[in-house]
């Protein structure tokens, strides 16, 4: 697999280090509804790996074809195009503390992470929640996503438990993951969320 080189691993952490997080969970568990919650209680910039990969999808070029292919089947971009474009906006921002959503989602996107930008995470936020729950949020959420229908849900649901669950187990082994219980509403479970990070000193 090819990786960018040291040339440009440092360029982030040379000038400065900023707090990390990653946030996990199956497709329609609510990150980005809490991390939009976070953001602003806690001053963190919320950068979502789908939202970055969505607007790269809209450019009409080879490279935004071939994502709107892989979004529409449910399956994992290269790692190497969506840690690119998360650099890119780490680099382009001025906060010290960064959400990054629905990242990474497979041992490949963590390693080209950690390759490529060259640290790891602080912390790893894990929103657990039944598949029905997140069927059902998904096919309510009525955003015009092209992946928003039940065909792809049931791909996404098979790829987040083939590859997103390793990822999981390796930073719980690590003890850096922090699991939610993502059942409840959205002030319930942004309450534990809070608990968490008035805890953390970032
Ligand atoms: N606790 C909750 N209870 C009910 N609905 C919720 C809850 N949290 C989020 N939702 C709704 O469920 C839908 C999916 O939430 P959200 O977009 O935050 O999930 P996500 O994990 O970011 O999904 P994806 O990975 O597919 O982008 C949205 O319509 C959101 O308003
Ligand atoms: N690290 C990632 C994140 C997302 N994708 C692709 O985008 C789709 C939508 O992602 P959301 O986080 O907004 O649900 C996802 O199903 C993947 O196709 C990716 O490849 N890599």
């Amino acid at each position: 697999m090819l990786f960018a080189t040291d040339a440009v691993k440092d360029d982030i952490t040379a000038s400065r280090r900023p707090f990390i997080t990653f946030v996990l969970g199956g497709p329609g568990s609510g990150k980005g509804t809490q991390c939009a919650r976070i953001a602003s209680a806690f001053g963190f910039a919320h950068l979502s790996a789908g939202d970055l990969l969505r607007e790269e999808m809209s450019c009409d070029s080879k490279k935004g074809k071939l994502i709107r292919d892989i979004i529409m089947e449910g399956k994992i971009v290269p790692s190497e195009i969506t840690v690119h474009l998360i650099k890119e906006a780490i680099m382009s921002s001025s906060a010290d503390r960064f959400l990054i959503d629905g990242f990474p989602r497979s041992e490949e996107n963590r390693i080209a992470f950690e390759t490529i930008i060259g640290v790891e995470p602080n912390l790893v936020l894990f929103f657990d929640c039944p598949e029905e729950e997140m069927v059902k949020r998904v096919l309510g959420r009525n955003q015009g996503r092209i992946d928003d229908n039940i065909e792809t849900i049931k791909k996404r649901l098979k790829v987040f438990e083939m590859l997103n669950l390793p990822v999981i187990n390796y930073y719980s082994a690590k003890g850096k993951l922090y699991k939610i219980n993502a059942t409840g509403t959205v002030d319930e479970i942004f309450e534990k969320v809070r608990h968490l990070f008035g805890s953390l000193r970032p």
